[in-house]
């Protein structure tokens, strides 16, 4: 049986991060796609010479023409703009909106069957416009958000209270903005929940607050250090994992920016929620139930990006 064909669109930090992870895990063959030209394939030829020494089988290519992604079974959007010190990912909404049609018409014409994972800020109206752009089934078209900001989230919480990793689970919803929503009841160690822990006298409330905030300004830290540009690794790594989910039709509890009608109280809108990932592609979001707070921070996220969405119907008259 071929190999499974994963487009990377944008061959930037994160594209290039997003080649080297697929190769290390074998997860398919990969075609690098950029406007900047020699980039996707200096990339490309890179990560394969490191293929003999890292023992992985796949094929690495780079380009400038969309008709070489042609039945890309994954595609993952990293094409645009990011972010310098100073700016709020919602300052990149113009100039990534102008890629995401581009990225999008080329997805709809050479590969209409994938299954897309947007990453481009700002990230729940960027997944939306692409979208619309494309025309692809509402459940084949996500964004990689949620399991960074948990996995960010899950990081600090595993130092606080000085555990592995492994044992501890988070869920962030909501748009990846400021606004976003670590849901402190849902998030455990080891099945344990953090305010049955803060009970315990494993941590203190005003610790736990402080943990929840630096993961809300996960971004911005990031962002603050490098100077240059935004996180590119841990980012990486998150969408690899929702990648490898469909692929292998794992039905991961992944939370992503997915499509939701009916649930949440929404009518056809991208925003974090938890999900099912599977050979479907967005297979099931799953409704959990929130207590008044929860809900109260969770409309203002939506509120939030319902005003980036109206930002980009207001600059591109095909999206009304
Ligand atoms: N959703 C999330 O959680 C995260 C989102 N991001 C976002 O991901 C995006 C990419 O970040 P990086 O890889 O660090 O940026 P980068 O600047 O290193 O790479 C972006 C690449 O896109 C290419 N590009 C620009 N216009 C294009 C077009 N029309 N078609 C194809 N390629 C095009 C550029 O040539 C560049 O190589 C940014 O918008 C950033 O804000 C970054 C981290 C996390
Ligand atoms: O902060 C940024 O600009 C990039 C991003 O979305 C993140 O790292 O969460």
């Amino acid at each position: 049986m071929a190999r499974p064909k994963i487009a990377l669109i944008g061959a930037g930090q994160i594209g290039g991060t997003l080649a080297h992870l697929a190769a290390l895990k074998e997860l398919g063959d990969v075609v690098l796609f950029d406007i900047a030209e020699g980039i996707p394939e200096g990339k490309a030829l890179d990560i394969a010479e490191s293929g003999p020494s890292a023992k992985f089988d796949a094929a690495m290519s780079g380009t400038q023409d969309y008709a070489d992604i042609a039945g890309a079974d994954v595609c993952i959007v990293t094409a645009g703009v990011a972010r310098k010190p100073g700016m709020s990912r919602d300052d990149l909404l113009g100039i990534n909106l102008k890629v995401m049609k581009s990225v999008g018409e080329g997805i709809a014409q050479h590969a209409p069957d994938a299954f897309v994972i947007c990453i481009t800020n700002p990230l729940d109206a960027m997944v939306w416009a692409l979208r619309e752009f494309s025309g692809l089934p509402h459940e084949k078209v996500c964004g990689m958000a949620g399991v960074l900001d948990s996995a960010r989230f899950r990081h600090f919480l595993a130092s606080e209270f000085d555990v592995s990793m492994k044992d501890v689970t988070a869920f962030v919803l909501g748009g990846h903005g400021d606004t976003m929503v670590p849901l402190v009841r849902y998030s455990t160690v080891a099945g344990i929940p953090l305010p049955d822990l803060v009970k315990m006298g494993w941590t203190t409330q005003e610790k736990l607050d402080a943990i929840v905030q630096r993961t809300r300004d996960g971004g911005a830290e990031i962002v603050g250090l490098l100077k240059t540009g935004s996180a590119f690794y841990a980012p990486a790594t998150s969408a690899i994992e929702m990648a490898e989910s469909y692929l292998k039709d794992q039905k991961r509890v992944l939370p992503c920016a997915a499509y939701v009608d009916g649930a949440y109280g929404l009518d056809g809108f991208y925003v974090g929620v938890p999900t099912v990932i599977g050979a479907g592609g967005v297979e099931r979001v799953v409704e959990i139930s929130m207590n008044k707070d929860e809900q109260s921070m969770f409309d203002s996220s939506v509120e939030a990006v319902k005003g980036l969405v109206q930002a980009c119907k207001g600059i591109d008259d095909s999206l009304k």
